[in-house]
């Protein structure tokens, strides 16, 4: 029997419904040519949400995510809200409390450097080739989710940033298993010589670190961390680190590939796990067919590792590889030609089903592409 999996999607705001699209786009070649059935159920998030029922996250999308057996994310955010701080209602709190409503407790975040685009960095290419690390990234709890106060006067702010032991070691169970598939070697990223909660990262680490032998640990502070990325980008493996902390230096990490428009990630919970890009909502972008979709598309891949679906998984990353290398890239990483969101799409789809030789007619000329 054909196996059905029912995947919520969740476009959201700016560019996340066309990167979406490029995504659906490509999961569907790769579903038709490996024989599974994908279907899908739209929900809504973020500032459409706000617009269409005044709320980030309507009940609905909840129950859909929690039926699904994967939650596809394209970005949220709008710059109504981002120049408006007095807004009490905001897109990024649909996002949260999704994270949190869903137990997503591990963000995992890839970053590597492609060899074809190493000059697309601003960073020196012998820094950065042979890049290839991976971000555990705590999701549901730190100063994300904290007690959040403003003074009556309006002149005093808090946010506070708690972990519990539990937390930590969740997470950091699924960091020490990666490192053990992976090269041994992980890096715990805090601020343990100031904060109280990195201190308690640190002793969790540590006392965890004993039940794998064979994983080398080491311990480094944050803003030193944000230097030896760009500085030594090859000395990491596998980086474990609290919410707010990953969040930034994995932007920053995107550098090294040339651009966030190809970061993916799956944000891991108990019961299910939502795959999104790292980056946002690019709202200059929205419908401008300049976004990049990769990261997308590559987020895709990651939902069909976990769907079990491993062969249409590597499917979809060598396609993308095979548009990286032949060029057939959007703006952020174009050298002549720049191609649209919808090309780049295309091109990935069409080269999987190319690979298979299923129903493939275009001969991978992309004349049908539009070329901006
Ligand atoms: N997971 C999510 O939905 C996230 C939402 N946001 C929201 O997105 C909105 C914009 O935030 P920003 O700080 O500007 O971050 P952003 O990630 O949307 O964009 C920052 C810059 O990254 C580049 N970029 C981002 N995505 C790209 C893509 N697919 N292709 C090519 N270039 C790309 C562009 O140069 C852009 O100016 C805000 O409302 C913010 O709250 C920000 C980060 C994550
Ligand atoms: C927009 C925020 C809720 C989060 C964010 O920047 C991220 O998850 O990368
Ligand atoms: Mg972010």
């Amino acid at each position: 029997m054909t196996k059905n999996y029912q995947i919520a999607v969740l476009s959201g705001d700016g560019i996340g419904p066309e990167v979406i699209n490029e995504t659906i786009k490509v999961l569907d070649a790769v579903a038709q040519t490996y024989v599974f059935e994908l279907q899908y159920q739209q929900a809504l998030i973020g500032a459409i949400a706000i617009d269409q029922t005044n709320e980030p996250l309507p009940l609905q999308t909840i129950e859909a995510c929690k039926q699904a057996d994967a939650v596809l994310f394209g970005a949220i955010g709008d710059p109504k809200y981002d120049n408006d701080p007095n807004a009490a209602v905001r897109p990024e709190q649909g996002l949260l409390a999704l994270r949190k409503e869903l137990g997503l407790f591990a963000n995992v975040r890839p970053v590597k450097a492609y060899k074809k685009l190493l000059d697309k960095s601003p960073l020196r290419t012998e820094i950065i080739q042979h890049t290839d690390l991976i971000i555990f990234r705590e999701l549901i709890s730190g100063i994300y989710f904290g007690d959040k106060k403003i003074s009556s006067d309006g002149r005093v702010a808090t946010d506070t940033c708690t972990y519990t032991q539990e937390e930590i070691e969740n997470i950091a169970h699924l960091a020490f298993q990666s490192a053990v598939k992976r090269n041994n070697k992980l890096t715990l990223i805090d601020k343990a010589n100031v904060l109280e909660t990195s201190r308690l990262w640190r002793r969790v680490v540590q006392s965890l670190a004993t039940q794998y032998p064979t994983v080398e640990v080491d311990y480094m502070f944050v803003d030193n961390a944000a230097m030896q990325l760009i500085l030594n980008p090859k000395q990491f493996d596998v980086i474990l680190t609290e919410n707010m902390f990953g969040d930034i230096i994995s932007d920053e990490a995107s550098v090294i590939g040339g651009s966030i428009g190809l970061l993916p990630s799956a944000s891991i919970g108990d019961k299910t796990a939502l795959f999104e890009p790292i980056h946002g909502s690019y709202p200059q972008a929205k419908n401008k067919g300049i976004a990049n979709p990769i990261a997308s598309i590559l987020s895709g891949a990651m939902m069909l590792d976990h769907l079990g679906e491993h062969d249409a998984a590597d499917a979809i990353r060598d396609a993308v590889l095979h548009a990286i290398n032949q060029g057939i890239l959007t703006p952020d990483l174009a050298t002549d030609t720049t191609y649209t969101t919808n090309a780049v799409g295309d091109h990935i789809a069409n080269h999987v089903r190319y690979r298979t030789g299923h129903r493939y007619q275009d001969n991978m000329t992309h004349s049908k592409s539009t070329i901006i």
